[in-house]
């Protein structure tokens, strides 16, 4: 197969490892944590997943872009918040009638930089080994060192609170007009996906969005019959103010569910503490053991830090749910003393499969007993 030919482009790993690529998207430089996601399908979700704000996105799956862009459906917030992506055959041209644009395009439009014709396979074993570490991506200047010198001004990922940046400034409702409204669910933006909050409405939770630094008292005069805590970017060990919020709220007694970001302020409002991990999990196949019904769950994932597993033992009101079958690492927990609980993996899934969606339905019951 032929790659598209564009004008040339390097990417630059913290390390010192330099690789040469081709252009796409917007032509330019951007620095960011550079991050493997291994899905073969759903890359205009991931671009748009206000939880990978700040970072680099490889793409394993080595064909991106020959499916297109459709525009609203498909975005999981208003606009591309990746800072990068990193990919082996690029496609400029798709095949899809209800594409309504290239990815170059979408690319271009949002000011995205991009670099193809990369051996993923090679640069995902590289960085699986060393660990996570920033890199840099340019179009605009192909000298490494000076290069290197932009990389050095790029931020670490650990001790960054980035939810404020990508939440709503302002308050909006969302209901379904499908299914009768059953239940008031405050949903705290920490970086929220819309199919999250679309898959609380379609079960006939009415949801107001809150932006991420909301006081608990804000949140508690709406009256809500239930909290909601979202996923988001950054390190959830720099957000004192959403775990404030949190044991606030565990103190109503309320029903709470809370996804990755969530699940990680959940676990530090119980007391237990959260880590950088040496490479996250990022993909559509992690498969996860549900330790109440013994099953597994093929999920999918995007996340950088997780969860002290050795803490928890010390915390006789917080029960391991869930747990990854690849690596052990702690994927869910309940509080036992309150309706509370939270899962580090995407139950919503979009992309990925559906096997955990079962989540939100017991988040409604929670609500409805
Ligand atoms: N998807 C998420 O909510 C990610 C949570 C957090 N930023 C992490 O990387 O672990």
């Amino acid at each position: 197969m032929t790659r598209p030919q564009h004008s040339d482009a390097l990417l630059v790993l913290q390390d010192g490892t330099v690789l040469h690529g081709y252009a796409l998207g917007k032509i330019g430089t951007a620095g960011g944590e550079i991050c493997f996601n291994t899905g073969m399908t759903g890359y205009q979700e991931i671009y748009t997943d206000p939880s990978y704000f700040g970072q680099v996105i490889i793409n394993t799956t080595s064909h991106i872009g020959n499916y297109g862009i459709q525009l609203g459906l498909e975005e999981e917030s208003a606009g591309v918040k990746i800072r990068g992506m990193v990919c082996n055959f690029f496609s400029q041209t798709y095949s899809r009638h209800l594409a309504d644009e290239s990815l170059q395009q979408y690319f271009e439009q949002a000011n995205i930089v991009g670099i193809h014709g990369i051996d993923t396979r090679q640069l995902v074993r590289h960085i699986r080994d060393k660990g996570v570490m920033n890199c840099i991506i340019s179009s605009a200047i192909l000298d490494p060192a000076v290069l290197l010198a932009e990389l050095a001004k790029v931020p670490d990922m650990n001790g960054l609170e980035l939810s404020s940046e990508v939440c709503t400034q302002e308050t909006y409702e969302l209901g379904s007009v499908d299914v009768p409204e059953r239940f008031k669910v405050a949903v705290l933006d920490l970086g929220v996906k819309k199919s999250i909050v679309q898959n609380l409405a379609n079960r006939g939770a009415y949801c107001k969005v809150f932006p991420a630094k909301t006081s608990f008292a804000e949140l508690q005069a709406w009256n809500p019959d239930g909290y909601f805590i979202s996923n988001g970017p950054g390190d959830p060990a720099a957000m004192p103010y959403a775990v404030e919020t949190v044991k606030q709220v565990l103190d109503t007694n309320k029903p709470l569910f809370g996804i990755c970001l969530g699940h990680q302020i959940l676990s530090l409002a119980s007391g237990i503490s959260t880590y950088k991990m040496h490479n996250g999990h990022r993909g559509l196949n992690h498969p996860v053991k549900n330790l109440i019904t013994g099953l597994c769950e093929v999920t999918s994932q995007n996340h950088g830090f997780a969860v002290k597993a050795d803490e928890v033992q010390d915390h006789a009101n917080v029960a391991v749910t869930h747990v990854n079958l690849n690596d052990k690492t702690i994927e869910g927990i309940r509080r036992t003393d309150k309706p509370a609980f939270s899962v580090q993996y995407h139950p919503e899934a979009s992309p990925g499969p559906h096997d955990s969606r079962y989540l939100f339905d017991d988040f409604v019951q929670l609500m409805a007993d």
